[in-house]
């Protein structure tokens, strides 16, 4: 290997170094220059870098887009504001915390009614926000002057150091906020906020609480922002509406999260250090006002364009193929005989089956739901004993996987009732049916692409506790029980991979090991042997009577009959939404309306030939 490609495949020493070098130059600056064009500069750029980086949990982590992350700079800057103005004996550093907290309570609400939206929608409520937040500011004349703006006290302390205090005040913010993202990305609440970010309602269905996780980190991303305003505030010396509430500092701080890289710890950093120098530039060599606009629409173009993930991730993935050049993937590696089960019944819910008649786990009364003018499912009634391998067949339309949306709140019911080991569960959210037992795979798998194997499996959470959200997301007897559950179906190989990366049948297997995580009593399984070859097929079966002997009870769809009637007793038939026929495989398969309906007069005739 030559000398600099050894380098480039050394990415984690070479990075510490970066990050050590930059902070002691961040830390000597003041006393490297008294030059206060480029202190204001590197002052503001910390402003930034702390917002960017409090933008990057809600918007790195979780996806949601705020435009309106610059309204915490402004309510920091008027909260220290406020409060000097008030209580003149008292040292407006005092209201600095208390900035934090004034943020974090306006999140909180900001939170209640915007995080039931997403995508568009809530980008355009938070742009809604900001401009209501400086509507007030403006109004609210006896708190906060109007468009006159407050003026907060000169710092006290000695004219030749006079940045210093505000300079190191936003460094040791800066340090607490990437403390904090640095924390949460290595908890389950980080991993959580991430499926959610990658697919939101598939992270209901293995049990992320949305609402507790969502606010938490809208929280997170705010209260050192706050602080970080109530700094700038000061250090300005005034503030009014126009300057603290503006939309371009939120632009600034969106691209600055873009350009350095979201999901990233330095990305937000590296953004701010980069976007805020610009800004400068174009403030005072092109006249500001119109040359920010173009700026920023500018660069937003280009990094859509060529540096869609940012730039640490852009390098990242350069190192990354450097690093895996030459070298085999996994691709087409076979996947693993598979281990047993019994490893893991310490985890398992075991039912005693010696009872003669099974009790009912699942009981469906009713169920309807339209779609417009198309009633996809009418009425649909059946039961799931206990113990059972169950079958729902039924035509292509006929309501099957909206049945099963409905069973675990993916869409919610018109009419109907859904009662789960005895209880009415309706009313539910998903993330509440999975910590009651209910697992759930898709037709079409929903595997967190950006994360590994082992990660998908992990992040399945069967239980909530705040104090579960700041345990290490992979590591103690989850993540050994997780690593198991991918040897039993056959992919611990794989465990490194991303899931974006796995062929359709691999991903089927890794999400079975997903849904096991939540040591389910039900698990419905949406086309088990959808698109798999034939070995699959029968190692998928397998699996499934494995798990069945351990008590677990299942509902199927499936289109392949002989897989289904080899399977699964009994067997529930869709039509039109509604239950038509339920018994054995073999009253199934001789029900004239069945055969009239579903399997057809050549199924009929194979099974004929078959006896
Ligand atoms: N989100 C939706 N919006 C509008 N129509 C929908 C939606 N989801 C399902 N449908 C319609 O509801 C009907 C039932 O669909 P569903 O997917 O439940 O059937 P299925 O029995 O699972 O079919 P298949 O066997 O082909 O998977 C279909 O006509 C489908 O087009």
């Amino acid at each position: 290997m030559n000398k600099s490609l050894s380098l480039l495949t050394q990415p984690l020493w070479i990075g510490r170094l970066l990050v050590a070098v930059a902070t002691v130059l961040l830390l000597a600056f003041p006393l490297l220059t008294d030059d206060a064009f480029h202190q204001n500069m590197v002052i503001l750029s910390l402003v930034f870098a702390i917002g960017a980086s409090g933008l990057n949990i809600i918007t790195g982590f979780a996806g949601y887009v705020s435009l309106g992350q610059g309204a915490f700079i402004g309510l920091g800057g008027y909260t220290i504001g406020v409060l000097a103005a008030r209580f003149e004996s008292v040292s407006p550093w005092v209201w600095v915390p208390a900035a934090g907290l004034v943020a974090a309570a306006v999140a909180v609400v900001l939170g209640l009614v915007s995080l039931r939206s997403r995508g568009p929608s809530f980008v355009i409520i938070t742009v809604a926000f900001l401009f209501l937040v400086q509507v007030i500011a403006i109004n609210w004349v006896s708190l906060t002057n109007g468009t006159a703006g407050l003026t907060l006290p000169l710092p006290s302390w000695d004219r030749d150091i006079i940045n210093w205090p505000f300079y190191y005040a936003l460094i040791a913010i800066l340090a607490l906020q990437l403390l904090m993202t640095w924390w949460i990305r290595r908890t389950k609440l980080g991993m959580g906020l991430i499926a959610i970010r990658e697919d939101e309602t598939k992270a209901a269905t293995i049990g992320i609480n949305l609402p507790v996780e969502k606010m938490i980190a809208f929280v997170a991303s705010t209260v050192f922002v706050g602080m970080a305003g109530a700094v700038y505030g000061y250090y300005l010396t005034f503030i009014d509406p126009r300057g603290m509430f503006g939309i371009l500092i939120s632009v600034q701080l969106v691209l600055s999260l873009l350009v350095g890289g979201k999901a990233t710890l330095w990305g937000p950093v590296l953004g701010a250090f980069l976007i805020e120098p610009l800004n400068e530039i174009a403030n005072n060599d092109f006249g500001g006002g119109n040359a920010r606009l173009y700026l920023f629409g500018g660069l937003l173009v280009l990094v859509v364009i060529f540096l869609p993930k940012g730039i640490l991730p852009a390098i990242e993935s350069l190192l990354q193929r450097r690093r895996t050049a030459g070298k085999a993937g996994l691709v087409g590696a076979r996947i693993g005989t598979g281990g047993s089960f019994a490893s893991l019944t310490d985890r398992v819910h075991v039912v005693d089956r010696t009872t003669a008649e099974p009790r009912p786990l699942l009981e469906v009364r009713g169920l309807r739901k339209h779609f417009g003018g198309l009633q996809a499912v009418d009425g649909c009634s059946f039961v799931v004993p206990e113990g059972t391998i169950t079958g729902l067949i039924g035509p292509n339309g006929s309501g099957k996987t909206t049945v099963f949306n409905l069973i675990d709140n993916t869409i919610t019911a018109d009419a109907g009732e859904i009662v789960f080991d005895g209880e009415h569960i309706e009313k539910l959210p998903s993330w509440q049916r999975a910590h009651r037992g209910l697992g759930r795979t898709f037709q079409i798998t929903r595997l967190f692409g950006e994360m590994t194997v082992l990660e998908n499996v992990v992040a399945a959470q069967r239980s909530f506790s705040f104090s579960q959200l700041g345990r290490i997301a992979v590591s103690g007897k989850e993540a050994k029980a997780a690593e198991e559950l991918l040897e039993f179906v056959g992919m611990r190989a794989f465990r490194d991979q991303k899931a974006h990366a796995l062929s359709y049948g691999q991903q089927k297997l890794v999400e079975l090991a997903q849904v096991l995580m939540l040591d389910p009593k039900l698990i419905l399984l949406d086309e088990p042997a959808g698109g798999i070859n034939p070995v699959l097929i029968e190692r998928m079966g397998e699996m499934i009577r494995e798990l069945n002997s351990y008590g677990k009870t299942f509902l199927i769809v499936e289109h392949n009959m002989p897989f289904v009637l080899d399977l699964c007793d009994p067997i529930h038939v869709l039509s039109r939404g509604a239950t038509m026929a339920s018994g054995t495989p073999a009253q199934i398969q001789t029900d004239p309306a069945v055969i009239d309906a579903y399997l057809g007069d050549d199924f009929k005739l194979a099974q004929e030939v078959a006896n």
